[in-house]
């Protein structure tokens, strides 16, 4: 085989079986019926890109039709890739980046100016042009002892809710957080059902079925989480895994982190994906009861239409700049462009001047959403300032109050 002889087209529906068989092998995982049977509802719904060696299928893609935030509040149409799959025996051999390139094509097509993605390895996507569009912080903490805070947790009455209701209380709310933290996918009803409230955890079989605890009326703030026995031969604690916590404030935040410690019969809180401006390692009087375990590249972002994709974001201060752009995989995007922006106006035209800044269009991902300064490119050597303090007019323009983040895996 080589990467002509391989063919780049729609998977059919039908298909769906064989794609999942291609995904299984590649992940080497082996899902329960009910697990599988949500994977090919969910399939159905989504773009499928395969890749046919004669009849055979190689490669498998498919993108989630998300639309997420982006800074300002505005809302950009973005795939999200996922599934992506190649054949063992067909590995290394161009198969994916033919996928990518016909997924960049529809995207052109279809007017979505971005793509994101989760990585399996984060060393894959850098080559395709996406950058780290965020950053998660796995926290633990240790609650065999109350949780220290140095601020008094909001005193409004917590409610634990039923799943059932989640969506219809929690949606609204989580939806004017996507205003203040780009990056974060629109979740529909089906969304929250599927991904957020399902009953069996996907990953351990131990955990209890999702609780959702809320903070006032109206709502102030929620925890999902979910809990897990210890074992007292092993003397291992209770665990509390949290899974998302959004409050309106530190206190109303100190008041579900101080309950979600308090549970009786458990000894650790954890959670994987926090924000890496999340208040609570500063307001826990003890940093040595809330300690960050990690921090990593969570939703990989791409700008497919570099101009479509700067033009919906609000801009934090003034900028005058010509960045020099180089994109080998959507070559319309590369070029020397003028970008003149401020909290009033936006314009980005090609332009023969020479640049103040050059960078891969991979970078421009890593800073567009406030993941990380130009200066830090700069810095690290991968964006050239041709022009003193270009990247610090830049930077105070892209400036957002909050980091991007979400923890919608998918
Ligand atoms: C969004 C998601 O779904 S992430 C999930 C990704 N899928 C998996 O991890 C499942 C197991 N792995 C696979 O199915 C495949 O190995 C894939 C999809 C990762 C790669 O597919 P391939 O068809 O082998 O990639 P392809 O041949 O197009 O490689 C393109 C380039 O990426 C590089 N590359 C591919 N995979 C990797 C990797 N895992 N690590 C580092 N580099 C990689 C190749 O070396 C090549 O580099 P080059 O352009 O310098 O020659």
């Amino acid at each position: 085989m080589n990467a002509r002889s391989v063919q780049i087209r729609e998977l059919p529906e039908s298909d769906i079986e064989r794609a999942l068989a291609l995904a299984y092998l590649a992940f080497h995982e082996s899902p329960p019926e009910e697990r599988r049977g949500h994977h090919r509802e969910t399939l159905a719904g989504l773009l499928r890109i395969g890749a046919y060696d004669g009849e055979e299928l190689v490669g498998f893609a498919a993108a989630h039709p998300f639309t997420v935030s982006v800074p300002g509040g505005g809302e950009l149409s973005c795939p999200g890739l996922t599934f992506v799959s190649v054949a063992p025996t067909h590995r290394r051999r161009g198969v994916l980046s033919g996928m990518v390139s016909e997924l960049f094509a529809r995207c052109a097509r279809q007017g979505a100016p971005l793509v994101a993605l989760w990585a399996s390895e984060a060393s894959i996507y850098g080559r395709f042009g996406f950058g780290p569009g965020g950053y998660g912080a796995s926290v633990e903490i240790d609650s065999r002892r109350p949780l220290a805070l140095r601020l008094a947790p909001d005193p409004r009455p917590l409610r634990l809710v039923d799943p059932a209701d989640a969506p219809a209380l929690l949606g609204p709310y989580f939806e004017q957080t996507r205003a203040h933290r780009a990056g974060r996918p629109a979740r529909t009803e089906a969304w929250w059902r599927e991904e957020w409230l399902v009953e069996k955890d996907e990953d351990d079989d131990d955990l209890s079925p999702p609780r959702i605890v809320a903070l006032g009326d109206p709502l102030a703030g929620y925890a999902i989480y979910r809990t897990k026995s210890g074992d007292e031969e092993a003397r291992t604690p209770g665990v509390v895994r949290v899974d998302e916590l959004e409050a309106d404030g530190p206190e109303a935040a100190a008041a579900l982190w101080s309950y979600l410690t308090a549970i009786d019969l458990t000894g650790k809180v954890t959670s994987w994906g926090r924000p890496v401006d999340d208040p609570l390692p500063l307001i826990a009087a003890d940093p040595d009861q809330v300690r960050v375990t990690s921090s990593f590249p969570a939703q990989w972002v791409r700008l497919v239409d570099v101009r479509a994709a700067l033009e919906a974001r609000t801009w934090a201060a003034p900028v005058d700049v010509v960045l020099a752009i180089r994109d080998e995989r959507v070559p319309a995007n590369a070029g020397r462009y003028r970008l003149i922006a401020s909290p009033d106006g936006f314009s980005y035209a090609p332009t023969g001047d020479d640049p103040d800044l050059s960078l891969e269009a991979r970078d421009l991902a890593t800073v567009y959403m406030g993941a990380t300064s130009v200066r830090a490119m700069v810095r690290a050597g991968l964006v050239a300032e041709h022009k003193q303090d270009a990247a610090s007019m830049l930077d105070a323009a892209l400036y957002t109050d909050l980091r991007p983040h979400t923890v919608d895996g998918f």
